[in-house]
């Protein structure tokens, strides 16, 4: 995770930043420490990346690289003003001893690949259409050694796969099939039977955009209706409020990038 010391909206680059929307930069961090104390209190290990000036959306960390079986494919940001932050998390890895792969492709870390370790023996969901190349699905298969599907984002609303797709547990996933074209939401039907569909609603209130550990799923407070499914069906949901950060275009998963040895 990395603090919203520098957080800000001051330019747009997503349909929910609005530079003339102020953001209140104490409720941000106070907003930011109790995700972190909710990951804490569930018995999570929390590292953090040092912020940096001048990047006000590195508190996205989920971003900066996608790990897999202890290996860091970097980031590489579609707009330029979140290009140095590539550099930030690939001396985070460095600093922690990971193997990390520099990539060639745009690509958005975590906000565009996931990974389930049970799923058809260890399965990559892969986003484009708005930040990540598809060239860099195949980029992140050779890197990282397991099967990638690459699934194509139409609204721009959901532009990146964890606003639009999350995984509940090791095989199972929740997505709003709205924002996939046609023939990926037929890709999703076939993978995931038994997946949680999510509405339009559920979506614009980032409830998928979760961190779950298979038994607690936390999302943001105003996804009630998306806390009310996993409920239903098993999962005990965890709400935080990150109004603030909303403002930049992200949320919970955005906010926690995933370290898988
Ligand atoms: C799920 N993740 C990681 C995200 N969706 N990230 C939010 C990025 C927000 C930033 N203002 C941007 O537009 O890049």
């Amino acid at each position: 995770m990395c603090p919203p010391e520098y957080f800000t909206v001051e330019y747009a680059i997503n349909p929910w930043m609005d530079t003339a929307t102020p953001v209140d930069p104490e409720l941000a961090v106070k907003q930011w420490h109790q995700l972190r104390e909710t990951l804490l209190d569930l018995g999570h290990t929390v590292h953090e990346i040092t912020p940096e000036p001048g990047l006000p959306d590195m508190v996205y960390a989920a971003n900066g690289a996608f790990v897999v079986d202890g290996t860091s494919y970097g980031a590489r940001f579609r707009h330029r003003q979140r290009a140095a932050e590539a550099t930030a998390h690939r001396a985070f890895y460095d600093a922690y001893g990971w193997r990390f792969v520099a990539p060639a492709e745009t690509n958005e870390g975590e906000g565009d690949f996931t990974y389930l370790p049970d799923a058809y023996g260890g399965l990559i969901l892969a986003g484009y259409g708005f930040r990540t190349s598809s060239t860099a699905h195949a980029e992140a298969q050779e890197v990282l050694g397991r099967p990638v599907v690459s699934l194509r984002l139409v609204d721009p609303r959901f532009y990146h796969l964890d606003t639009a797709l999350a995984p509940l547990d090791d095989q199972n996933v929740a997505y709003f099939p709205g924002a996939f074209s046609v023939a990926s939401q037929r890709v999703l039907a076939q993978l995931f039977p038994d997946a949680i569909l999510a509405d339009e609603t559920d979506a614009f209130a980032f409830g998928l955009n979760l961190v779950s550990d298979g038994r607690h799923v936390i999302l943001n407070s105003e996804a009630t209706g998306m806390a009310a499914k996993v409920a239903a069906a098993g999962y005990t949901p965890v709400q935080v409020e990150l109004s603030e950060l909303k403002k930049g275009g992200g949320s919970v998963k955005c906010c926690v990038a995933e370290l898988r040895p």
